[in-house]
């Protein structure tokens, strides 16, 4: 909180702006406590007219928010509004309230596919009203500092930029400027398949029913980052996932290009194939990493001891990793469990994220420096710890082709890929919401552990890639 003598942009503002936010659901809520930390004095929120009283309770003793009624009585009042619903509603929502919008109103949505949201802005809004959007590219715990957050002009004059510039200072995030076509491209490189990834993980495991951690085995190095990564991806909302990949048509190329290659590498491990296998994961390598090293850049983060900070299910004895037990245990269950343990796994997950980078000429390097989220930076970091070892790779490629342990887990993988991607094309939200759902079920006791882990990891790796 501000102390009351602390100076915030929103003082440089004789009249400060009206803001309105309509949803207030996570990101609603999170934008909500900022700018009222930040200052801001007149800032009008609602949700559905069935929550009104509940938020007004809740915001009884924020300074400067007034919750009201609905939609149009914000969007009436308010000189800047945005939409925070779901991807799926952002049409028939602003269909209902974009009419009342005030005259020179600027207008927002949160949505993370802007498609949709482009389409429903222009056909609903008065043409006296400007369209600057906004994405942050952060889940609703990540706290904004530092954060890429994108700021889409496309129907406004330079002054609504800057104000809506002023207005989020506060949050003191990294503004990210791109038309609404390209957010819509370097999300679903940097978000759609890597949420894939961590989907089919969860769906994999779920489907094993077995995992390490649930016996309070160790689970450290880069399977710390798969696991909580995971853990947390179930359990943000559906719908956040779901929308952004199925309304964005990019994202489906790319998330059936990471199932044809998890099941392409599959089937070369079947075949016992290592020329070929080898040979397709090294040019993976070159393709994706190789020029990057060429210009001597600097790895991400990654090392085993700082992940092992992070890890679920409680730390190993140090006898037990002197004694080499977890190193040993190649059991179903525990297969990752050493912390060294790079290469007693295939990796087939890692494998298939680069291979599809590789294959879809996306260079995740340029993403990251453009507009990462905290996902996608630890996801890279992993791949590239993998990859840029050619002695961890190889042994992966090895523990693929001669490790038949690791078949079970791999087949159930190849399958969930295959599922999460034909579940996307068929733009089948109930079925998505489902597969989602019945998965998310599983690993549900865990969620308030990982997501004070993984929070913990995602700020100590966000804090570490800066220095
Ligand atoms: N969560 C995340 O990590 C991020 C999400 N986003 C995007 O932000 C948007 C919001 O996501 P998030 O806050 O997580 O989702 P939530 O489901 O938490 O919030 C959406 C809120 O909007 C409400 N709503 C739906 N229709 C209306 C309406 N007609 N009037 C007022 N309120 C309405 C919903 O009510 P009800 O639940 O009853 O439908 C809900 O409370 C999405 O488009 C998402 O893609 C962007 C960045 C990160
Ligand atoms: O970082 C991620 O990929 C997340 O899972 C959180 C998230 C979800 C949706 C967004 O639009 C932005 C961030």
């Amino acid at each position: 909180m501000m102390s009351p003598t602390t100076v915030t942009p929103a003082d440089a503002f004789e009249d400060q702006p009206t803001i309105g936010l309509i949803g207030m659901g996570a990101m609603g809520e999170m934008y909500a406590k900022y700018l009222s930390q930040g200052g801001w004095k007149k800032i009008n929120v609602c949700d559905l007219p069935s929550k009104y009283e509940s938020l007004r309770e809740k915001y009884a003793n924020t300074p400067g928010i007034t919750v009201l009624q609905d939609g149009h009585a914000v969007a009436r009042v308010s000189e800047f509004i945005m939409f925070s619903v779901e991807a799926e509603h952002i049409d028939k929502v602003v269909a209902q309230y974009g009419p009342s919008c005030k005259v020179g109103a600027i207008v927002a949505g949160q949505t993370s596919v802007k498609a949709p949201e482009k389409d429903a802005f222009e056909k609903y809004l008065p043409l006296d009203t400007h369209i600057v959007s906004l994405h942050s590219l952060h889940g609703p715990t990540v706290s904004p500092v530092g954060q890429p957050l994108v700021i889409i002009k496309h129907r406004a004059p330079d002054w609504a930029v800057s104000l809506v510039e002023n207005i989020l200072k506060c949050f003191r995030s990294r503004f990210v400027y791109l038309t609404y076509e390209d957010h819509d491209l370097v999300t679903a490189n940097v978000q759609a398949v890597t949420h894939a990834a961590f989907l089919t993980m969860g769906t994999a495991w779920a489907a094993m029913r077995d995992y390490p951690w649930q016996h309070g085995q160790y689970v450290g190095g880069i399977e710390t980052v798969k696991v909580n990564i995971m853990h947390r991806i179930y359990a943000n909302k559906w719908h956040v996932y779901a929308g952004l990949a199925i309304l964005n048509p990019s994202a489906k190329v790319q998330i059936d290009q990471y199932a044809s290659s998890a099941t392409e590498l599959f089937k070369l491990m079947l075949a016992g194939d290592e020329p070929g296998l080898r040979a397709r994961v090294f040019e993976a390598r070159e393709r994706v990493f190789g020029q990057a090293y060429k210009e001597g850049r600097v790895p991400i983060f990654l090392t085993e001891d700082v992940l092992d900070q992070f890890t679920i299910g409680g730390k190993p004895s140090k006898k037990a990793v002197a004694n080499g037990d977890a190193a040993n245990d190649t059991s179903a269950g525990n297969r990752n469990a050493s912390p060294n343990s790079v290469g007693s796994n295939s990796h087939l997950s890692l494998l298939a994220m680069v291979d599809c980078w590789a294959k879809l000429g996306i260079h995740p390097f340029v993403h990251l420096d453009l507009a990462a989220t905290p996902i996608f930076r630890m996801w890279i970091g992993v791949a590239e710890y993998l990859f840029r070892s050619e002695a961890r790779l190889d042994a992966a490629v090895r523990a693929a082709l001669y490790d038949t342990s690791h078949r079970s887990d791999d087949l159930e993988f190849v399958v969930g890929a295959r599922g999460w991607s034909q579940c996307v094309s068929f733009g089948n939200f109930e079925l998505y919401r489902r597969r989602f759902a019945e998965t998310a079920a599983f690993f549900e006791p865990q969620f308030d552990e990982a997501n004070t882990i993984g929070g913990a990891m995602i700020k100590a790796i966000s804090e570490s890639s800066k220095s």
